[in-house]
């Protein structure tokens, strides 16, 4: 049975416009690159007293029982702004989702749409776009029916349902489509359908639960470029969306808010978290960061230039994501592609043995066990073998020459 689709209530539409805009009164914040600066961060994190945020999640805390499902979520998305939920699975993202959508009541906190609460309001009365992962599409109804379902809920005009719908089948390259079923589609193109029934409603808030993980890879692909043309095509909607795929998460968001256990663990502009990662976890989750055993040398404050640590056999300048205490334990961020093969007695390497070799095409990954006391395990993505010595024969790894970033140990987060 298809999952109703979030129905709105009448807002005040701007003619013309796909989407509605809560207040004009301040420009939204975003980031023209989600690589790029903390500029854009800083504006990001207020929403500005001008203008309250278009989706304020405050205390959201969500119990199945014994089951903590979502744990004092506090986080918000100011208007045109991509905040993508990653996380493992089970992590809670899927549960702030549908508490934003109303799918769920929450057993605490509080649930604002630019400004107003609604933490009580059912679904429909919301004025949300949902995408969930398995399109949800009425089987019955032909594509610009399902699409007009929303329109046609709110009682607009017949024409005007006509030409909304148009445009938004258009947006989504679908136009072509409108007569054929759910069935007479493939997965991409229901998808697309899903997200134009979405889009008619001309939501100023856009949820999407892992759109694309019923896709193959190569439609996956595609569809991931799609959707960054119509972030661009909708300046002025935020969007709430759902992944544990770290690709979609850095392709599409200005924010990435990493979810464990219930919980957010860190929240931050998306290039600055995946070059200055606060916490192993995030290093890990987001790049697959290498972790490698350090130790301070000095007290040191975040970001202090010159700090130094000890890894394997050497003493490095690192990039401190936080103060440390001299000898305090703490890992090195270091992610496969950074890393360089040498002989293992050139100057300033780290030395290892070589475990295992992994063609992946375009690249290859060595698997190292560090020559340090507990054998942590190093993976090195190279391009070529060149250079490469038989497995089990020791190797050196050279660390990239920028700093590598120094975060606390699991126990000192
Ligand atoms: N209806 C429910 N009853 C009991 N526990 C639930 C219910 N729904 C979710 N949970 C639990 O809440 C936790 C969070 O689930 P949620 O679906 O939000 O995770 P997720 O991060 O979205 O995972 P996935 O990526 O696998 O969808 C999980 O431990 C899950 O088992």
């Amino acid at each position: 049975m298809p999952a109703v689709p979030a129905v709105p209530a009448a807002p005040d539409k701007k003619p013309g416009s796909l989407i509605e805009r809560p207040t004009d009164d301040m420009p939204a914040p975003r980031s023209a690159d989600p690589a790029g600066s903390a500029d854009a961060a800083d504006a990001a994190d207020s929403a500005g007293p001008a203008e309250p945020a278009a989706i304020g999640i405050t205390g959201l805390t969500v119990r199945y029982g014994a089951v903590t499902a979502l744990d004092s979520l506090d986080l918000h998305v100011a208007r045109g702004e991509t905040v993508a939920l990653l996380g493992p699975s089970g992590s809670g993202k899927s549960t702030a989702l549908k508490a934003v959508a109303g799918f769920l009541r929450p057993t605490a906190g509080r649930v604002t749409l630019a400004g107003r609460d609604v933490t009580h309001e059912p679904p429909n009365k919301r004025g949300i776009g949902v995408v969930v992962q398995n399109y949800a599409l009425f089987p019955h109804m032909r594509v610009a029916d399902n699409v007009a379902f929303g329109l046609r809920a709110r009682r607009v005009p017949r024409a005007e349902v006509a030409r909304q719908v148009a445009e938004a089948l258009d947006m989504v390259g679908m136009a072509a489509y409108g007569r054929r079923y759910p069935r007479e589609l493939s997965g991409g193109q229901q998808q697309r359908v899903a997200i134009a029934r979405a889009l008619a409603i001309r939501p100023p808030v856009l949820l999407l639960d892992e759109p694309l993980s019923a896709l193959d890879a190569a439609l996956r692909a595609d569809l991931l470029g799609e959707l960054q043309q119509l972030r661009a095509d909708l300046p002025d909607v935020a969007i709430m969306y759902v992944t544990h795929d770290q690709t979609e998460a850095l392709a599409l968001a200005d924010r990435i808010a990493v979810m464990r256990d219930a919980r957010l663990v860190d929240l931050d502009v998306t290039g600055r978290l995946y070059r200055r990662p606060p916490s192993p976890f995030t290093a890990a989750f987001l790049g697959a960061a290498n972790l490698l055993p350090a130790r301070v040398v000095s007290d040191c404050a975040a970001d202090a230039a010159g700090t130094q640590a000890r890894v394997g056999n050497l003493t490095v300048a690192v990039d401190p994501s936080r103060a440390f205490r001299a000898d305090d334990d703490a890992l090195l961020v270091a992610r496969p592609h950074t890393l360089t093969v040498a002989a293992p007695d050139a100057p300033g390497v780290l030395r290892a043995r070589l475990t295992g070799t992994q063609w992946r095409g375009a690249t290859y990954r060595l698997t190292c066990l560090l020559d340090d006391p507990v054998g942590t395990e190093v993976r090195c993505d190279v391009s070529s073998l060149d250079g490469v010595p038989s497995l089990g024969a020791a190797i050196g790894i050279a660390l990239p020459d920028a700093p590598c970033v120094l975060v606390p140990t699991e126990a000192g987060t």
